[in-house]
């Protein structure tokens, strides 16, 4: 089963983006948090900055849209080219027409879910996603404590995805460290965000092996 690392941008140098995607070249995607100050608190950067991201990375990008009013924008972020879209399942009354749209246009189509938001709802909806990010923290800000009470949520996920053979992936994001990547592997995430986990170190491509590893070693 593949295990991938996508670093999460946020934590890294934004007066240097381009040097800093370079130092991450080693990891799956590239994890680009957009926020709104409307649906999280904190702000980013909006189209105009991941479209110059897909052209400078040496990796595909995964948009993580923190964002209000997202059937309007998340289709323009497909359109930008990146591999990946993933929306709130909060900020959305139609999901699975926003992820038929993103997939026409050719991303992948990802829908996120708060540590408060039931998953019940979403299961039936699975064949319409590409990946399901659980989130491990409050969204809106890097640094934070990982909450191992999500990790029931993932196991939910897990199961049924395993029962159906849905290909499907299952991300976590927030408070990912070597601490953590463990308990959120064996509870059956496949893909881990890290921020602060990968850009805390001098070498980032160490703590991306060393993520990967541990990873690795917890997943059944
Ligand atoms: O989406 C978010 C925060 O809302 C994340 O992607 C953070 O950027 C993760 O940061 P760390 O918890 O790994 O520092």
């Amino acid at each position: 089963m593949t295990t991938r690392i996508n670093p999460s941008i946020l934590a890294a140098d934004f007066a240097n983006l381009e040097h800093e995607l370079g130092r991450i070249a080693s990891a799956d995607l590239v994890h680009v948090d957009v926020m709104d100050n409307h649906f999280v608190p904190n702000l980013t950067f909006g189209p105009q900055m991941v479209g110059r991201l897909q052209q400078v990375s040496p990796i595909p990008l995964d948009v993580h849209l923190m964002i209000s009013d997202v059937d309007r924008w998340a289709p323009g972020y497909a359109e930008l080219g990146a591999f990946s879209v993933t929306f709130h399942a909060e900020a959305t009354d139609e999901p699975v027409a926003l992820a038929r749209r993103l997939r026409e246009i050719g991303a992948r189509a990802g829908i996120a879910l708060k540590p408060g938001t039931d998953v019940e709802p979403y299961l039936e909806l699975l064949p319409e996603f590409d990946q399901v990010l659980v989130m491990t923290v409050e969204p809106g800000f890097g640094g934070q404590s990982f909450m191992a009470e999500t990790m029931p949520k993932l196991e939910r996920l897990s199961r049924v995805v395993r029962e159906t053979g849905l290909d499907v992936w299952l991300q976590v994001d927030g408070g990912i460290s070597l601490d953590t990547i463990g308990i959120a592997a064996e509870a059956g995430a496949d893909t881990f965000v890290a921020g602060s986990a990968v850009f805390g170190g001098e070498v980032p491509a160490d703590r991306i092996a060393a993520l990967r590893d541990a990873a690795v070693a917890h997943r059944h």
